[in-house]
């Protein structure tokens, strides 16, 4: 039988990338004069897209509707670029590295957009780790929606799947395509770890391949 394919989420997961969307953030607001985000602030609005990201900072700074158009393809168009303060968590590489060679295919389902999704990752040089990548705007639908979730089964041929992911978006995800959610307990979560109930939790990537091979 073959091996269990693991899907992660991106942000708060894989890599740690608040600091650079912060700094689009503030890139955006300062030449609107008004004033920056700090991290705690950019960590809360991040998990739901760039679309619920820009319109959580709007909410946060009193920045009309009118305005969110402009805002979100100006986010856009920097989004790629934005790399040189993004941190890949401890013991990411080498836990990627153990479960492909266990040969368990894997992939990014994350609501980030596709494109900064793929670009920070060929910055880690981690992209080719990974046999399907599903971002925020990939599909009509996004997370908590279950079909970017079974859009990586069905790329990667398989219905044995876990997901992993740091906050509730992710952990509702996975139930809703009836699959195992491990929970990355320093991302972005806004719970605690009993709330969110995942099927397992690790709090350093040097855990992963152990309790997935114990899931099969
Ligand atoms: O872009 C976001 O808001 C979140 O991205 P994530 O799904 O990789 O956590
Ligand atoms: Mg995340």
């Amino acid at each position: 039988m073959a091996s269990v394919a693991v899907v992660f989420d991106l942000d708060g997961t894989l890599i740690d990338s608040a600091p650079d969307i912060r700094g689009i953030a503030n890139t955006l607001l300062a030449a609107r004069d008004l004033p920056p985000l700090d991290l705690a602030e950019t960590v809360s609005f991040i998990g739901s897209g760039a679309g619920v990201f820009i319109e959580r900072m709007r909410a946060a700074r009193g920045i009309p509707d009118s305005a969110h158009r402009a805002l979100l393809e100006e986010f856009i168009d920097r989004y790629e670029g934005a790399v040189e303060l993004t941190q890949v968590y401890p013991g990411v590489r080498s836990a990627l590295a153990a479960l492909t060679g266990a040969g368990h295919p894997l992939a990014i389902c994350t609501n980030k957009p596709e494109a900064p999704a793929r670009s920070v990752l060929a910055h880690f040089g981690l992209l080719d780790r990974f046999a399907a990548v599903v971002g925020g705007d990939s599909l009509p639908v996004r997370k908590p929606d279950p079909g970017p979730l079974l859009e990586c089964l069905r790329r990667l041929d398989t219905d044995r799947c876990l997901y992993v992911g740091d906050s509730e978006v992710d952990a509702e995800t996975a139930q809703a395509a009836r699959l195992p959610f491990f929970l990355y307990t320093h991302g972005y979560r806004k719970t605690g770890v009993t709330e969110i109930a995942p099927a397992a939790a690790f709090d350093h990537f040097s855990a992963l391949p152990g309790l997935v091979a114990k899931a099969g």
